[in-house]
C-alpha cells in the first residue's frame, strides 16, 4: 500500500514536533524531516529530541542547494548527519544520486537493518524520455538503494504518463513523482501504479516541492486509501481548472455509492494529445471545459446527436471498445436552470417553455454559448449573440438561426423590454472576479440575468444585476445539473445522488 508521507518544514524542531504530531493526526503515514529547513541545525543537539518527538516513521533528508534544497555545506556534515540518524533509529534516509557512491563509501556500505535507503534524483526543469527514466533507475538500484526515487517536472500534463510507464514496470520499490500543477495526477495515482509512497501537506504554507495536494484533499477529496490498480481515472480537463469545483462533487458522490474511481483535476494545454496519451481503458471518462470544448467535437469518434448539433462537448466517455463518445450536458443544464429561473419548471415542448417567444442575448460564443444558444432557440426564443470576436457571434447566430451583435454594442442594445442576458464567457470567474461582460448600467435593460460561472457562486455580474432590482439565475443550478447528467455517464447508468450534489455544492461554492 503507498505510504502518505507528510513532508516536515518547520524552521525549529518545536515546529517539527508540532506538524508531526498535525501529521499523525491528519492521517499520515509517515514524516520527511527535511534538516535543511531548520534554520542554525546543530545535528547532535537537534536530532534526538526531533526522533523522539516523531510519533510516525520517519524519513530524514538532508537536501543540498545544489538539488533543490537549502542545504549549503559541505558533504562530510551532511554524510556525517545521516549516519547519525541511522544510528538514532530512523525508518528512512534519502541519499541523491548525485553523491550516493561517496555516501555509501563514507558508510562502508552498513546501515541498520531497520534503516532503509532511498537514493533519489531530481529535476525540476522536465521530465524526461522513458528510456532516460529506466536508465536512471538503473543507475539508482546499481548503488545500492532500497527504495529508489525518481521526481520529475511537468511541463505537460501529458510527460506524467512516462513517469506511469517506468512505475508499473519497476521491479524494485519506487517512488516516482512528477512536481508542478500539471504534475498532480502523479501525486493522486501513486497508489493505482504502485508507488511506495507520495507526500501530502498539511498546509499551503508547508510546502517542499510544487504541485503537493494536502493531506485533507487526498484522504478525504480523493480518497487516497481507496485506490489501487483497478480504480478508474476520471476527470476535468480544463485550463485553469483550479477554481473547479467538480472534483469534490463527483468525488464525493462516487464514494457515496462505493464507485470504485477517482475523479482529477486535470490542468491541460492541448486536448488531443492529453486524450491520445492516456488511452488506456482505465482512463474512462472525462469532464471537458474552456477552452477545450469545441476542440472536443474532433476529438470523439461519436456524438450524441445534441452535442454535434451544438458543436461543443463537455462530457467525453471511453467506451469499453476504445472509442470516444462526446456528449453535452451543459446544454440541458443551463437551459433547465434558466426557465425554473424564469418562472415555472420547463417543458420538453416549445410551446410550454418559459423561453418561448423571449429575448435572449447570449454572451460567449464558445462551448458554453453554443450550448445555451442552441437550447434557447430550441425552446423557441429568439436568439442574440455577443462575442468578443464578432465573427464567432456571427457564425454562431448562421448556425442557429440568430442574430449577432458586436459586444461593444452590448451597452446600448435595448430593442425590447422584458430581456434574458446569459454570460457564457468566463469574465468574473475566480480568479478575476472582478471582470464582467456588460457594463452596470445596461442591467436594467433585462428582466432576468443567468450567469455559466459559479465560482464565485455571487459574480459581479450577479451581484450588479441583483442592485439594478434584475432577477437571477446563478450558475450552481447548471453546475449542479451538468454534472448529474456527467455522473450517470461516468458511472454506466447510476442516477446521480441529487442531494447529496446540492448540499456538496452549497457547502462549497
Ligand atoms: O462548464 C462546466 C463546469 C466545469 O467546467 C467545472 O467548472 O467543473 C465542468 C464541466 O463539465 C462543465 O461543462
Amino acid at each position: 500500500m503507498t505510504l502518505l508521507c507528510v513532508p516536515l518544514v518547520g524552521r525549529t524542531v518545536e515546529e517539527m514536533i508540532a506538524d508531526a504530531a498535525a501529521a499523525a493526526a491528519t492521517g499520515g503515514d509517515m514524516v520527511e524531516i527535511r534538516l535543511d529547513f531548520i534554520q542554525g541545525f546543530r545535528p547532535h543537539e537537534h536530532l534526538p529530541p526531533l526522533l523522539r518527538g516523531c510519533p510516525l516513521p520517519a524519513l530524514v533528508t538532508y537536501r543540498p542547494v545544489w538539488e533543490g534544497g537549502q542545504y549549503e555545506g559541505d558533504d562530510t556534515t551532511r554524510f556525517e548527519t545521516l549516519r547519525l540518524a541511522m544510528e538514532l533509529g530512523v525508518d528512512y534516509v534519502d541519499i541523491e544520486l548525485k553523491v550516493a557512491d561517496k555516501f555509501m563509501s563514507f558508510i562502508s556500505g552498513h546501515k541498520p537493518e531497520k534503516c532503509k535507503l532511498i537514493v533519489s534524483s531530481h529535476n525540476y526543469e522536465y521530465t524526461p524520455s522513458c528510456e532516460e527514466i529506466t536508465n536512471l533507475v538503473a543507475r539508482i538500484q546499481a548503488v545500492g538503494a532500497d527504495i529508489v526515487k525518481v521526481a520529475t517536472t511537468a511541463k505537460d500534463i501529458v510527460d506524467v504518463s512516462r513517469m506511469f510507464q517506468v512505475m508499473v514496470h519497476c521491479q524494485v520499490p519506487m517512488i516516482g513523482l512528477v512536481m508542478s500543477e500539471r504534475g498532480l495526477m502523479s501525486r493522486v495515482l501513486a497508489p493505482k501504479f504502485g508507488g511506495y509512497l507520495t507526500f501530502g501537506i498539511l498546509n499551503a504554507t508547508k510546502t517542499s516541492a510544487s504541485g503537493q495536494p494536502t493531506v485533507e484533499d487526498l484522504l478525504d477529496i480523493y480518497n487516497i486509501k481507496c485506490i489501487g490498480p483497478d480504480t478508474k481515472v476520471l476527470g476535468l480537463i480544463a485550463n485553469p481548472v483550479k477554481q473547479s469545483k467538480s472534483p469534490i462533487l463527483h468525488n464525493k458522490c462516487l464514494q457515496s455509492i462505493g464507485y470504485n474511481a477517482v475523479y482529477l483535476p486535470l490542468l491541460g494545454d492541448n486536448l488531443a494529445s492529453f486524450l491520445e496519451t492516456y488511452s488506456s481503458p482505465d482512463f474512462s471518462g472525462f469532464s471537458c471545459s474552456l477552452p477545450f470544448k469545441v476542440d472536443a467535437v474532433q476529438c470523439c469518434d461519436e456524438h450524441e446527436p445534441v452535442a454535434k448539433s451544438i458543436g461543443a462537448i463537455n462530457t467525453i466517455i471511453r467506451r469499453p471498445d476504445g472509442k470516444l463518445v462526446g456528449y453535452n450536458t451543459d446544454y440541458i443544464g443551463a437551459i433547465s436552470a434558466i426557465e425554473d429561473g424564469i418562472g415555472g419548471p420547463g417543458s420538453k415542448d416549445a410551446a410550454s417553455s418559459p423561453l418561448a417567444g423571449r429575448l435572449i442575448v447570449v454572451v460567449g460564443a464558445g462551448g458554453a454559448g453554443k450550448a445555451i444558444a442552441y437550447g434557447a432557440k430550441e425552446k423557441g426564443a429568439r436568439v442574440v449573440i455577443a462575442n468578443r470576436t464578432y465573427e464567432k457571434a456571427v457564425s454562431l447566430a448562421n448556425a442557429i438561426g440568430g442574430q449577432a451583435l458586436r459586444l461593444e454594442d452590448l451597452e446600448t442594445f435595448r430593442p425590447e423590454e422584458g430581456m434574458i442576458l446569459a454570460n457564457a464567457t468566463s469574465l468574473g470567474m475566480y480568479p478575476n472576479v472582478d471582470g464582467t461582460p456588460i457594463p452596470k448600467k445596461a442591467l436594467c435593460f433585462y428582466d432576468v440575468v443567468f450567469d455559466a460561472v459559479y465560482a464565485p457562486k455571487v459574480t459581479r455580474l450577479l451581484r450588479e444585476a441583483e442592485e439594478c432590482g434584475v432577477k437571477v439565475v446563478s450558475g450552481v443550478e447548471m453546475f449542479i445539473r451538468q454534472a448529474m447528467g456527467q455522473f450517470e455517464r461516468f458511472t454506466g447508468g447510476i442516477e446521480a445522488p441529487e442531494c447529496l450534489m446540492r448540499e456538496i455544492a452549497a457547502k462549497y461554492t
